[in-house]
């Protein structure tokens, strides 16, 4: 594992029932940058957020991750029970923290005011940012965040991807996102993953939304593509490094 690296994946491999999710797999995460993984439906996100976090092992591969490493996990489905009320308190106390550290928390996260609320009152975003305090109770160096926009409407979806780039700036911790919406996120990472089972392609979020691979996953469905106009004299290699047209062979796809 480099120096640098907070993780580290190598060559990941996982079959559900002898179905590929996820072939060949490598990622890694520095100390500091923001990296999003994106893909469509049924890509294998959440599976490799799995395999990050040590909640699924690979069927091949090699984890590594740094001694001492903290993680603070968003996970993308939270089931409330309405039958079994739990308030907001009650709820992040499970993770062993004082009250007044919780409160803390919710206040970073522009939520202070549901900590009696129960969970299952929340509207979308005061759930996200609940779930977002959470995660920092742990005071990680690493927060691993699948889909942390959900349920929340484009403004939110801005504003708390900012929350998470003024954490990353203050905590100093990485970040590992899952997204859907390139567009929305791109302000806010420092490196794309562009996941489909396998890795389409990855680097820069300018990047990548030029990519052919990128585009051949989610052209139709871009907004940004449809105002892009910039004409550029290179395509890019599936790490995204530039490939200049007269030493290309085939585009990467
Ligand atoms: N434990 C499991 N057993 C069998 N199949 C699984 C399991 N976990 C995930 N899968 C399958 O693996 C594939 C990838 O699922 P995953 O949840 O990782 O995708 P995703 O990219 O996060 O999707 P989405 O964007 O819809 O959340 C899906 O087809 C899913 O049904």
């Amino acid at each position: 594992m480099s120096e640098e690296s907070l993780i580290r994946l190598n060559d990941v491999h996982i079959a559900f029932r002898e179905r590929e999710v996820l072939t060949g797999i490598s990622l890694d995460v520095r100390p500091g940058e923001i990296v999003t993984l994106i893909g469509p439906n049924g890509a294998g996100k959440t599976t490799l957020v799995r395999v990050v976090l040590g909640l699924q092992i690979p069927d091949s591969g090699d984890r590594t991750m740094k001694s001492g490493l903290r993680i603070g996990y968003m996970p993308q489905k939270l089931h409330v029970d309405e039958s079994m009320p739990l308030s907001v308190k009650r709820f992040l106390s499970l993770t062993g923290q004082p009250e007044q550290q919780i409160m803390s928390a919710l206040e970073r996260t522009g939520v202070a005011h549901v900590m009696q609320s129960p969970v299952h009152t929340l509207s979308g975003g005061e759930l996200q940012r609940t779930l977002l305090a959470r995660a920092l109770l742990h005071r990680p160096h690493l927060l691993v965040l699948d889909e942390p926009v959900q349920g929340v409407d484009v403004n939110g979806q801005k504003e708390l991807y900012h929350l998470i780039t003024e954490l990353r700036n203050e905590q100093g911790c990485s970040v590992l996102m899952v997204s859907h919406d390139l567009h929305l996120v791109m302000a806010s990472t420092d490196r794309v993953v562009c996941l489909n089972q396998h890795v389409c392609c990855s680097g820069h979020p300018h990047q990548v939304r030029q990519h052919p691979a990128y585009l051949k996953l989610f052209g139709g469905e871009s907004e940004e593509l449809a105002v892009y106009t910039h004409h550029h004299d290179h395509e890019h290699g599936v790490d995204g490094h530039v490939i200049h047209k007269h030493d290309k062979g085939s585009p990467h796809a």
